[in-house]
Formats: structure tokens, sequence, C-alpha cells
């Protein structure tokens, strides 16, 4: 016999389509409408329940529909991106192309500078946090560590130094943001560019460092060792 199903509110809950380092990703289904939508569930109820996004409404950021908070987890309900995250997409398929990395970039920049516009610095950039619907349209996601930026953004929760995404994000983060001094709308420009050498190579910059290593070359370079085989026009 068939399982019960597994309903969160009026979803209904489908299989596993991610895992991140706050909790599982699910597909669902919203029994009202049909419409087909990922469900994050986060294990302890925190500030992840944005407001951040709550208010965003671009065509280049993961659409929010809500939330249901159950005793254990808080649902984060969310547009649901077909393609997954461009992670996936280096996984599955391997580095990218110039050409279609412009593309993705292109798109992950009208969000992030509407998003800035907002006076939101994002704080977690990363091709993790990049979704791509099944037509290749690119959507800033993951609004956890958002916040709203009052002119210099301290460390305090700030994903950088929680035990748990240290190891995840690491690679990525801006000098400013290593030596403490807050991050800005700057900062999530330099994750983008990591993000950039991680979509061309298929790996995040000195990701086979050890994380001491990786600490310092980010703090003393100038920037992440570029792509040899990258067009001038990318160095
Ligand atoms: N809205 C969505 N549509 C489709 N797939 C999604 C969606 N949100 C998340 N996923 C999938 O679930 C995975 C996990 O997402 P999640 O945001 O929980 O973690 P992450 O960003 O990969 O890592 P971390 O939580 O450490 O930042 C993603 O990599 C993606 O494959």
């Amino acid at each position: 016999m068939s399982q019960e199903p597994r309903t969160i509110g009026h979803y209904q809950l489908g299989d596993s389509i991610g895992r991140g380092a706050y909790g599982a990703v699910y597909r669902a289904l919203d029994i009202h409408t049909g419409q087909v939508v990922a469900i994050k569930q986060v294990i302890t109820e925190g500030e992840d329940k944005d407001d951040v996004i709550a208010s965003t409404t671009h065509p280049n950021i993961v659409k929010y529909y809500g939330y249901v908070q159950t005793e254990k987890d808080l649902n984060i309900i969310l547009e649901y991106c077909e393609g997954g995250s461009l992670q996936n997409t280096i996984s599955k398929f391997g580095q990218i192309s110039e050409k279609l990395v412009g593309i993705f970039i292109y798109q992950t920049l009208a969000g992030l500078d509407y998003l800035h516009s907002k006076e939101v610095i994002h704080r977690d950039i990363k091709a993790a946090n990049l979704l791509s619907t099944k037509s290749g349209i690119v959507k800033l996601s993951d609004f956890g560590t958002s916040r709203l930026y009052d002119g210099k953004v301290t460390m305090a929760g700030s994903p950088y130094w929680g035990t748990l995404s240290y190891q995840y994000n690491i690679k990525f983060i801006a000098p400013e943001v290593i030596t403490m001094n807050g991050a800005t709308r700057a900062s999530d420009i330099w994750s983008l560019g990591c993000t950039v050498i991680q979509l061309f190579t298929g790996e995040a910059p000195y990701q086979k460092m050890t994380v001491p290593s990786a600490l310092f070359h980010m703090v003393n370079n100038d920037c992440p060792p570029l792509p040899q085989n990258a067009s001038p026009v990318i160095i």
C-alpha cells in the first residue's frame, strides 16, 4: 500500500531535491492550484524566514511564496527552479564555456543590482546559491544570511564564521570580511568574481588549499589566481 502523502500547510511534500548546511529542500505540490514549488526545510526556527526576500520582485531573484512554521521546522516556500543550482550544473556537466558564464553572470548581476538598489547585501554569493529554470534563467536564492546595508554590515549574524557554513563558503569571502571589516556591496561583487572562476574552471578559487593557507592568500593577494585560458576581457 502506498504511503499517506505528507502535507505542510496546503502543500503536498514530494521528493528531496537538495540539501544545504541548514536543512533539506523538497519539491512540493500546491494542492489548491497544482503549482509545483520548492520547500526549504530549516531545522531550527531562525532568522531565515527573512523579510528581505519577501519584499523582492525581480525575474533574477527566486520568488518567495511565504512560510509554514511547524513544531520542528521552518518551511520556506519558494519558486521551483527545475535546473537546480549552477553548482549542480558544473557537477553534472563540468566547467562552463566563457560565453555561457557571461550569460549566467549577466543575469546574476541584474538580480544583484536590484537587491543592492534595495539596500540589501546578499553575503553568500556562490554557484550553489544561483538557481536556474529549465529555460536557463538564473535566479539568486538563499537569503537567509542577507542583511540590510546600514553603511557597514558587521560580522554579527554573519554566515562566514558560523561553524557549519564556514567550511562551505570560505573560498568566496572578500578580504575585508575575513579581516572583520564588515561586508559591503563590493563584497558581493568579490564573491561573484570568485563564482565566475568557479563556473569557468569547475572549482572555487584556492579549492585545493587548506583553510589557513587559503585565508592567508585571500587576504594578501590582489585577487584569486585567474584562469590561464580566460580571454583578456575577463582578466
Ligand atoms: N527553489 C529551488 N528550486 C530548485 N532547487 C532548489 C531550490 N532551492 C534549493 N534547491 C536545491 O537544493 C540545494 C540545497 O539548497 P540550500 O539553499 O538548502 O543549500 P545550499 O545553498 O546548496 O548550501 P548552504 O545552505 O550551505 O548555503 C541547492 O543546491 C539546489 O540544488
